[in-house]
This record gives structure tokens, sequence and C-alpha cells, in this order.
């Protein structure tokens, strides 16, 4: 297989003769995700703005040898599917895929089109049957909208209830995961609510809605986008939460296009890079989740947003060390945050972290305690760090009152994202790189990505965190990151003194 530049996405769908939908949507999507898209087309519809006036499915063989000559030399990163006209090309594309996937495992993500945003049926009826028993248990993600998913489940999904249950039942008939698009009918007034349901877990992703009427196109566009962020190697769940806000920038952006005289295509506007376009991702704890049928009535402690905001939103260099020692030689050289991070504590454990918050007041430190919040807020100590995991545990409630400031762990857009909805002191993204010092290898997120993230929130407190050494602390900083979190970059460092200066002078410039 030849390595290319760009990862190739392919997209097996329709044409749509008025730009706006199928595969000239995808094409669209894929190069504003810098990746390079390949077609196999299965109907050449006859449609604009107001009518589909033919779908014209391609005779089998053409489909095939579509995906034959493309297999020969383009293979994809990811597929996205469309739609498929009739059982003729369910069997067919499933059994083609099956093969492929023989080969390599890539990832495939299918939007189950039946009907047209003009309401007009666009594939054979029945087709269900066949899309079940042969495609679904091929597919990594599909992207019904309300009415696909009740006419795949055959059953009415008129509530949150209801949606979550005909996902669980098509997960059950064999499709990994499932993200039902709720753009056609809000559960709550002037929210659209995607429901991802992934191996047993519900999220719900909520939108504003967007006023107008160019939205011809949005569920292609969305599951291309999906498909191409799988490419670049986004995990599911930043896949789906960036390719939401790919769609409500394109609703927004698009929505004072003038084309034709129905409903206008989504617009197609690069990379979203504004933090209004993501979801907000729903938390069970909060009161907002009863109405989606989510609240958690397990969870020990309720929803808290905000906590106390750091003196500045650029934290400079950030050592995480596992001594008081190492604390007060740091301190001693100018370093301001620092954390004190035990992660096999004896009896002592106590007297260290009353030891690490003289220190802190001695030097007038910005200094966190990770984990261990209990006593960091009966120690009175500045600040503690949480992982991701801890957030259901620990009792923010408590936290906040205590004055105390919070570091959260991200690993992604969709953490970072949850996170923000606590209004954290400060947000952490990580690892940026390989690293001895903690095994992250399947949360890698790289200074590309970083920098995407941090554009969404310029303004806010954010610290970059693993495998950063002095070569790459440049690329980092860069990314607009306003703090550099290091262990063994400092801790293993030959010169500890000049590793700071060096570091220092980085993150400073
Ligand atoms: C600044 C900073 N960022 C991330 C981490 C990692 O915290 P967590 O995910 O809780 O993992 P452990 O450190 O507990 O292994 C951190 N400590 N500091
Ligand atoms: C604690 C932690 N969390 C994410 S990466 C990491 C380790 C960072 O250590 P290093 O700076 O030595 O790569
Ligand atoms: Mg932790």
């Amino acid at each position: 297989m030849q390595e290319s530049s760009k990862p190739i996405v392919w997209s097996i769908a329709g044409s749509d003769s008025g730009g706006g939908a199928g595969i000239q949507a995808d094409l669209l999507t894929f190069a504003d995700f810098g990746c390079h898209g390949c077609t196999a087309i299965t109907a050449n519809t006859a449609q604009n703005t107001t009518d589909v006036a033919a779908i014209n499915a391609v005779p089998l063989d053409v489909l095939i040898s579509q995906l034959a000559t493309l297999q020969r030399d383009l293979f994809p990163a990811a597929i996205k599917i469309g739609l498929l006209a009739n059982s003729g090309q369910v069997a067919a594309v499933a059994e083609f895929l099956r093969a492929l996937l023989q080969i390599k495992k890539i990832p495939v993500v299918y939007d189950p089109v039946a009907v047209a945003s003009s309401g007009a049926a666009l594939t054979e009826g029945g087709i269900g049957e066949t899309v079940i028993e042969m495609l679904l248990p091929l597919c990594d993600l599909i992207t019904p909208n309300r009415h696909e998913l009740e006419l795949l489940a055959g059953a009415p999904v008129g509530s949150a209830g209801r949606i979550v249950a005909a996902a669980q039942q098509l997960c059950a008939a064999g499709c990994d995961a499932l993200l039902v698009t709720g753009g056609h009918g809000e559960l709550v007034e002037g929210e659209m609510a995607d429901l991802l349901w992934d191996s047993g877990r519900a999220d719900w992703f909520i939108g504003e809605k967007i006023p107008g009427d160019n939205n011809h196109g949005t569920g292609c566009t969305l599951s291309s986008a999906i498909a191409a962020c799988l490419a670049l190697g986004y995990p599911l769940r930043d896949a789906c939460v960036v390719a939401k806000a790919y769609v409500q920038r394109g609703l927004r952006q698009g929505k004072g296009e003038k084309i034709g005289s129905g409903a206008g295509p989504v617009g197609h506007c690069g990379w979203p890079s504004e933090l209004r376009d993501f979801p907000d991702i729903l938390l069970p704890s909060e009161d907002r989740a009863k109405a989606y049928g989510f609240s958690d009535t397990a969870d020990k402690f309720a929803f808290e947003q905000g906590f106390a905001p750091p003196d500045t939103s650029r934290l400079g260099l950030y050592p995480v060390v596992d001594s008081v020692e190492w604390l007060e030689k740091l301190a001693e050289r100018g370093v301001r945050t620092l954390q004190l991070r035990i992660k096999n504590p004896g009896g002592d454990l106590r007297q260290q972290v009353e030891g690490a918050v003289a220190i802190g007041r001695e030097y007038n430190l910005r200094l966190f305690i990770n984990d261990f919040w209990q006593l960091a807020i009966e120690c009175g100590a500045y600040g503690v760090h949480l992982g991701q995991e801890d957030l259901q545990s620990a009792d923010l409630g408590a936290i906040q009152r205590a004055g105390l400031k919070l570091g959260i762990s991200t690993h992604g857009f969709y953490e970072l994202l949850l996170a923000y909805r606590y209004r954290p002191s400060y947000l952490a993204i990580g690892a940026i790189f390989v690293t001895d010092t903690k095994d992250m290898s399947a949360q890698l997120q790289g200074t590309e990505k970083l920098a995407r993230m941090a554009a969404l929130l310029p303004d806010y407190p954010l610290v970059a965190i693993g495998g950063i050494s002095l070569a790459r602390a440049p690329a980092v900083a860069a990314t607009g990151v306003g703090s550099i979190a290091v262990v063994s970059a400092v801790t293993g460092a030959e010169n500890y003194r000049q590793a700071v200066e060096q570091f220092q002078a980085v993150i400073e410039n």
C-alpha cells in the first residue's frame, strides 16, 4: 500500500446535481479537513433545492468497478457511506467492504440516507433488513437522523428515552456506535441535541438552533467530517464533536446565502475554530439533563461551575514533582507554578502535603496538589489537579467553597469541552508527545491538534503536558498555550538549574 501525504477518504454515495448534498458536499468537507476525497457514485440523482426528480441508481457492476479501481491505488484511511439506492447496492457494498476490511481495518461511517430534506424518498423501500443484516456489522458508526432511526429500528422515537432505546436496539444488531442527529426536531426548545450511543454509554451534544433554511446536506456533511477526523486519527468522541461544530459553523456562516428557491446548501467554511460552534456536552449531574432523561441519581455531588481563576492566564513553566525537596529547589530558582504529584503515597503523605503548602506560602507559589483533594483542602493548598476519572468521585463543591483553584486533565476535544463545562482554573491538555513517565500512548495529541484546541480558548489558562523536552518546547509554546508542564525534562535533567532557565526563556519569548 502506497503512503499518501494526505489521508485518503472514500465517499460511497449519490451525486446531488444541485450541488448541496451527497458526493458534492462530501468532497468539500474532506478538503476542509485536509483529506483527499475519492468517490464511488451509487446514484446520479436529478435534484435541485426544491425537488428530487429522479434517483438513477447506477448498475452494480458500475458501482463495484469504481471501488475496485480505488482499492488498487488509493487505499482509504476511512470510508463514508451515504445513499445506497437499493438492496442490491447494500449487499454489494457490504460484500466489498468485508473483503477490504480483512486487508486492513479502517473506520467506516454510514449515514443511512433515506429521505431528502425536501421530504422525497431516496431509497427503494425495504432496504432496512439488508442494511441491518449485512452492512451494520461492518460499521464503526452510523449517523441516522431521528426519522432514519425510526425506519431502521421500526419503532417511534419521539422522546429522549425512545431514542436511546432504538440506538441500543441497533447496536445489539451489530453496529459499534450511533450518532443520532437532532436537527429535525427539538426535545428542548431552541436546542439541537445529538445522541452518541457508544459501548453502552450515552452522550448528549447540545447545540444552539440556528434559524434559516440553508440546511441541505447537513447529514452528508456531518458524516463526512466524522470520517475525515477518523482518518486523521481522532478518537470517535473527538471526531463527533469536531464534526458537529463544523456543521454548526456551516449553518451559521451559510445562513445568509441565497442559492435556489428552496433549502439552500449548508456552508463549508473551513476548520471549526470558534468555541461557539462546539456543542455543550451534557453532564448527568446538571439540572438541564433531566429534560433528556440523562440525570444520574447515583451521582453523589451536584454540578458545580466556576472555580477561582489564577492571577494570570499564562502559568509559565510548570514542573510536576514528587517531593517537597524538589518544590523548594525549584521555588528557589524562581519557578512560580508547581505541582506535588505523589503516585505511591506512604504513611507520611499528610506531612508531605503540609510541607508543600508551607513552601508554597513561603515562596508565594501557585502550588497544586495532584489527586489528594481532601488533604489539599484540609492543608489549605493553593489548588488541586484532578484527572477526568476524578470528576465524578471528587466533591468539586467542597473544592470550590474552600476557594481552591482547580486544574483538570483533558485528552482531546471531547474531554476539553467536557472539562470546560466546569469552568476550572486551568485546563491541561496531554499527552502532547510519547513519554516514559506515564503510559499515554493511546492519548497522544501532537502539536497540530494542540494548536486547534488552544485556538478555541485563546484567553483561558491552558497547560500542555507529556513528553515535552527543551527541544520540543518552542513548537508547544507556538500553539498558544500559556504553560508547559514537565516532569522528566526538569527532574531528570543533568543540570536542572540550566533546564529551568532554558524552559523559562522559551515560554517567556
Ligand atoms: C498539569 C497536569 N496535567 C495533567 C496531569 C495528569 O493528571 P491525571 O490525569 O490525574 O493523571 P496523574 O497525574 O494523576 O497520573 C497532571 N498531573 N498535571
Ligand atoms: C502526568 C502526566 N500526564 C500526562 S503526561 C504525564 C507525564 C509527563 O511527564 P514528562 O514531562 O516526563 O513527559
Ligand atoms: Mg490524577
